[in-house]
């Protein structure tokens, strides 16, 4: 009865520089259902960034079968990726990535404009206008990033993440860069996005953040140490 968003069968991955290999990821299994919420933690180097790079179809894996919403996305070129990647993945980065000379509604209204088939004007107002407020941005769609603390920040780079619809949203260290109480906020709305059925995939070195998720992942050398726990519904 579980709609699979993402499956990874046997992934891996090896760098090779000079005479050195580094197995980076070694037969990773991953199933991540609709309306999951996925946390990834391990140690520095154990292969946190480069998971999050080959699920984002920023990087191939060396190994195994990758699927998105059932489509096999192991071997697309650059420009297939590039157009999956587009339509079905929202990015969080710790660096916001806004871009300064845009108001807040241009930058969430991105995405929307780089679709093959742009939506009308008011498709993309109605739209910008609904992912602002699922994270309590609606006041601020006129002012420049520049004008707005870390933290609103963050939930306008949410907000632009959201607005394609993607299939899910990977998330990297999505507080890196905020206070504590900035940080709590932009959880809240993580977890407030998720709750109404958003499938995110997150990055963190919190442990409060990752037991926030219903799937733990730990990553130690390149390989899953617990398998998916899937927490009852309190
Ligand atoms: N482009 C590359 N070329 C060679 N080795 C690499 C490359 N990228 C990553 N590695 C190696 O792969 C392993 C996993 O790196 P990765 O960046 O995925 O770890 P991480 O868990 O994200 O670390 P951190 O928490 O410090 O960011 C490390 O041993 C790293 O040195």
């Amino acid at each position: 009865m579980s709609d699979i968003k993402i499956q990874m069968k046997n992934i891996s991955k090896v760098f090779e520089t000079d005479e050195l290999e580094t197995h980076a990821l070694k037969n990773i299994n991953i199933t991540i259902n609709s309306g999951d919420y996925v946390s990834i933690s391990g140690p520095s180097g154990c292969g946190k960034s480069t998971l999050l790079s080959i699920l984002g179809l920023l990087d191939m894996p060396s190994g195994g079968e990758y699927f998105i919403e059932g489509t096999n996305v192991t071997d697309l070129s650059l420009d297939e990726a590039a157009e999956i990647r587009n339509s079905k993945i929202g990015f969080i980065f710790q660096s916001f990535n806004l871009i300064d000379e845009l108001s807040v509604f241009d930058n969430v209204a991105l995405p929307l404009r780089y679709k093959t088939k742009v939506p009308s004007e008011k498709e993309i107002s109605d739209r910008v206008h609904e992912c602002l407020e699922l994270v309590d941005m609606s006041h601020r769609t006129s002012h420049k990033p520049n004008q707005l603390s870390g933290g609103q920040q963050q939930r306008i780079a949410i907000a632009r993440a959201l607005v394609a619809n993607p299939a899910i949203l990977l998330v990297d260290e999505p507080t890196g860069n905020l206070d504590s109480k900035s940080g709590d906020q932009v959880m809240d709305v993580l977890e407030k996005l998720n709750e109404c059925g958003t499938t995110i995939c997150m990055v963190t070195h919190d442990p409060r953040y990752a037991d926030m998720a219903n799937i733990q992942l730990k990553l130690l050398d390149g390989s899953i140490l617990t398998t998916p726990e899937l927490q009852e519904a309190v």
